[in-house]
């Protein structure tokens, strides 16, 4: 350590190990929308899928060929010839071919636990079919990468047998041999005593480094590799793969580059890393994972008020990178934990200058406490807590007044869906409105007839949509008697914001975060 030469080679299997992850499913579509990403985000090989597996990773070899894919190198993957069959006849191997894939990456036994018991053939036999299979493809493809799957526990309890399996993968030229985790049990220092001990046996010859995160070490593993002199990484974006995941890119591409100077991607092309992290959970339908080092929304959110009134000075005092080269940015949330310093950094971002010495600001950390302790969260629900400071410190002007609402929701008969009823007097100005609507539920009904009642007066609410509703229950054991908050995302033409309602009834709780909805509209269009 360390290894000097400071150009890597960037593998990424998301669409193949990733795909192999419990809950990752994409389309032909989704995987071709992906593989252009990953290409534009610099990627230099993709590893599309197993074309002698499904039709659907067949197909993706088709249609990636009519895509924008340019300069990535699209890779397809299959294991080492069946022990009874040669290369020309074993159809996995053909189909290897026939999906036109300028390059392959084949995976072969290591571990001689794998050969006997899972192969059921013998350890020399094994041997012949890496050399065969790697030999046959060489003649036909620009590339061929060997994943020596089980490297390091093969290694571990062979150590002899496991170097002879890359000898007979270096034999037949192979242009990287990779060594795998496959199982992600190895520990960062067993890694890299293993990796010092192959290179003595290999030499210059490259070497890669894929690793499984069962450990929680996928990425630490990747990192050490490259560290000892291993130049071809594999590993997903997010980190999705088999079982807990493969090493996760969106964490050993930033860490080699800005902690170590590695040249992985252009630093214009690090910038794109949030927006591909998001991409590919968008197009999965998975869940984005706030904590996720680097690119998770919580990644640069400052919640203490310690934090935040250090961050207001210098923003390294709390970050070990500046957010904005992973296209990330910096985040101040507002809690119980709170101090002056959040109210301060929020309320400047919506144009508010505070200043600590005013007493108000005493009574609104107060009474942000309070809310806190009831119950509301302004984690995503910031134009409530943006409307809570400028009531706070008089700086909103009320555009009406709630009289009284009800709701009914009524079963007819067993076999009728309910249906529901809101009416609601409020005054606007010197006039009072009663209105009534129907609704596919009773929040609905209730939305409608707030709607109905406001628009007349304010015709811009008919450009705004309540686009996304949660429902928390907050205190569980108390079963029906809960208490719910209610989480409201609404959008316009132009803008997207959360609101907050907590209370025992969820209509209640509803109508609160609707009403901030509607408030913040209003005061968006009249003052912003
Ligand atoms: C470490 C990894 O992640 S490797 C990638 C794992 N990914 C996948 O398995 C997903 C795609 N796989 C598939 O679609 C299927 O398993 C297929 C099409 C490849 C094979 O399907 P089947 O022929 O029905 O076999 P099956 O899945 O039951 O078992 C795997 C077979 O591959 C053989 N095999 C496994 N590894 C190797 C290898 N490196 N070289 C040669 N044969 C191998 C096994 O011995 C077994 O053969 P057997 O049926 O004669 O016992
Ligand atoms: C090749 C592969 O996916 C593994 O060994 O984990």
């Amino acid at each position: 350590m360390p290894h000097e030469d400071k150009t890597l080679v960037l593998y990424d299997t998301l669409l193949r190990d990733g795909t192999q992850s419990e809950d990752v499913n994409f389309t032909v579509q989704d995987k071709v929308r992906i593989a252009e990403e990953l290409d534009d985000f610099g990627i230099d090989f993709i590893e599309g899928g197993w074309p002698g597996s499904n039709p659907r990773d067949i197909e993706f070899f088709n249609e990636v060929k009519k895509s924008k894919v340019n300069p990535a190198k699209i890779c397809a993957f299959g294991s080492t010839r069946r022990a009874k069959k040669s290369c020309e006849n074993d159809e996995s191997i053909q189909a290897l071919l026939q999906s036109g894939a300028a390059n392959i990456t084949i995976f072969g036994k290591t571990w001689d636990l794998h050969v006997t018991e899972a192969l059921k053939i013998s350890l020399e036999n094994n041997l012949e079919l890496i050399n065969d299979t790697i030999s046959y493809l060489k003649k036909k493809v620009s590339n061929v990468f060997y994943d020596a799957e089980h490297f390091f526990d093969g290694y571990k309890a062979n150590p002899e047998y496991a170097l002879k399996t890359l000898k007979a993968a270096m034999d037949a030229k192979a242009d990287c041999l990779v060594l795998c985790d496959t199982n992600g049990g190895t520990m960062p220092d067993e890694l890299v005593d293993i990796i010092k001990k192959v290179r003595e046996v290999t030499g210059e010859y490259p070497l890669g480094i894929h690793c499984h995160n069962d450990s929680e070490c996928a990425v630490a593993n990747s990192v050490l590799a490259v560290r000892n002199g291993i130049t071809h990484i594999q590993g997903t974006i997010n980190g999705y793969g088999e079982r807990c995941g493969n090493a996760n890119l969106c964490s050993v591409i930033p860490n080699l580059q800005l902690k170590y100077g590695y040249d992985c991607v252009e630093d214009e092309n690090l910038k794109k890393l949030w927006s591909l992290s998001r991409l590919v959970n968008e197009l999965g339908n998975l869940k984005h994972n706030i904590h996720q080092p680097y690119v998770g929304r919580a990644a640069f959110a400052h919640k203490g008020g310690v934090h935040v009134s250090a961050i207001l000075k210098n923003a390294r005092t709390y970050e070990h990178i500046k957010p904005e080269l992973v296209g990330n940015t910096q985040r101040v949330l507002v809690s119980d934990l709170s101090g002056k310093s959040n109210l301060m950094y929020k309320a400047k971002d919506f144009g508010l200058e505070l200043d600590s010495n005013d007493p108000k600001m005493n009574s609104l950390l107060e009474k942000l406490k309070e809310l806190e302790n009831k119950g509301f969260q302004y984690e995503g629900a910031e134009a409530s807590f943006e409307l809570l400071v400028r009531k706070a410190i008089g700086n909103f002007t009320k555009f009406f007044d709630l009289l009284s609402f009800r709701v009914i929701d009524e079963k007819r008969s067993a076999i009728e869906p309910p249906f529901a009823e809101a009416t609601v007097m409020l005054r606007v100005g010197g006039d009072i409105e009663h209105t009534a609507a129907i609704g596919n539920g009773p929040v609905n009904a209730l939305d409608n007839s707030l709607r109905k009642a406001l628009e007349k007066f304010y015709p811009s609410l008919k450009t705004m949509d309540l686009v996304d509703y949660k429902v928390r229950i907050l205190t569980g054991k108390d079963g029906t008697k809960a208490i719910t908050r209610v989480l409201i995302e609404s959008k316009d033409e132009t803008d997207t914001w959360g609101t907050v309602g907590v209370a025992h009834n969820i209509i209640d709780a509803s109508y609160q975060a609707m009403v901030d909805s509607i408030e913040y509209k209003l005061f968006k269009d009249t003052y912003k």
